[in-house]
């Protein structure tokens, strides 16, 4: 154990649960019937307990960490590390974490998070005003149409305007034809009109060509902004879509924290950045993207890993301080979730989140539905009449 240390690690504890969502979530490369969140619990010696969360889409086909690796990472690499550490110098940590643990960025921004939601409760203060301070106290929150059928998505996007929860739509295409994905696009945008902004993200699906033409028929078609059109090793054939058209390109899946960033901006690969706290390696990193960001004029996005809920106040207490956010934020991975695990769900309303401002996170978990969805739950004991019974 380290010595003169003001307050230990005492345990890090980590469980995956999983959540079924509302209906299925069509992305590109994936299906989504219920979501997977690994959740993180520090707890301190000062008696002040963290969270934090690391989650990611469809197993590994978005990307290189799946939920399973997530907990494996934290479990077996770097809680040997934190554990008898320090808690109250969170940056001093995770840089040294960063040394000894390579890439694992969802795991990496797991922990600290687990962190500063400890410490944050421990000063008494929202995690916001641990990052410099915040600069507003709500977000505005797009909805993801996914359902796979057109109608069913124009009829949602009604329901959400008419509930003045959403008015930004963001459309998953790429598993389609690109002309059958840009006629759904069209006819949803014509639907909607000017009542809403009408966004795609094609989670890397399309080839230089097929981006060519059909990003020309969806600025065509009204559409604000395309995410991440082609894949994160084609920076070169994003630059050139940036270059030949007026409409948003946003890099996504290419954003891997502030390296990338860097190339990003070097390559004017793109003028929109989905600043995501995961894929950035945690919330210091992601305040870097957001400086570089900000420093070549490139606007930003509050992107969501469709986390839970403490992952999503991760989101909201980072987006918080940021000095602009041009393209508002996706928070609404509570959302699309059929349960909630809050004790007090996230507040949404007049089409934007309000960010807690409670100390930590502002959020605090139910455990007793954490440990009904955790996929290690304890076999259920059979009630004694069925055991004498013989069941
Ligand atoms: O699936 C959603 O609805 C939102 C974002 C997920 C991943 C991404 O942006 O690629
Ligand atoms: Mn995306």
């Amino acid at each position: 154990m380290q010595t003169g240390v003001a307050v230990r690690i005492d345990r890090i504890e980590t469980f995956i649960v999983d959540i079924p969502t509302i209906r299925a979530h069509h992305l590109s490369m994936h299906t989504l019937r219920s979501q997977t969140l690994v959740l993180v619990k520090v707890s301190c010696s000062d008696g002040t307990v963290g969270f934090g969360e690391g989650t990611t889409i469809g197993g590994l086909s978005y990307g290189e960490e799946s939920p399973e690796g997530i907990k494996l990472t934290i479990d077996t690499y770097m809680a040997p590390l934190l554990l008898g550490a320090d808690a109250t110098r969170v940056a001093a940590l995770m840089t040294s974490v960063k040394r000894a643990v390579k890439g694992n960025r969802f795991a990496r921004c797991a922990v600290e998070t687990a962190l500063l939601d400890a410490h944050g409760r421990r000063l008494g203060v929202p995690v916001s005003e641990l990052l410099g301070g915040r600069q507003r106290d709500t977000l505005e929150v797009a909805w993801t149409l996914a359902s796979g059928d057109t109608a069913k998505d124009i009829e949602e996007a009604e329901a959400m305007l008419a509930a003045r929860r959403h008015r930004i739509f963001k459309l998953k295409i790429g598993k389609r034809e690109v002309a059958a994905d840009v006629a759904h696009v069209a006819a949803i945008k014509a639907a909607l009109g000017e009542r809403a902004s009408v966004r795609v993200d094609v989670n890397m699906a399309w080839s230089e060509h097929q981006a060519r033409r059909g990003i020309a028929a969806l600025e065509a078609a009204g559409v604000d902004l395309i995410e991440q059109p082609v894949s994160r090793e084609q920076r070169g054939a994003l630059a050139r879509l940036t270059r030949r058209f007026d409409v948003a390109i946003m890099a996504d899946e290419s954003l891997q924290g502030p390296a990338e960033a860097m190339d990003l901006v070097r390559d004017r690969a793109a003028g929109v950045f989905a600043l995501k706290i995961a894929q950035s390696g945690g919330l210091f990193e992601a305040q870097r993207v957001a400086a570089i960001a900000d420093a070549a004029g490139i606007e930003l996005y509050g992107g969501t890993m469709l986390e839970g809920g403490i992952g999503t106040a991760a989101s909201a207490q980072l987006c918080a301080t940021l000095p602009a956010l041009t393209w508002g934020t996706e928070l609404f991975g509570p959302l699309l979730l059929a349960e909630e695990i809050l004790a007090t769900p996230l507040a949404y309303a007049d089409f934007a989140l309000i960010v807690p401002t409670a100390p930590g996170l502002g959020v605090e978990l139910d455990m007793d539905r954490v440990d009904f969805f955790r996929r290690d739950r304890p076999a259920p004991r059979l009630s004694p009449v069925r055991q004498t019974m013989g069941a």
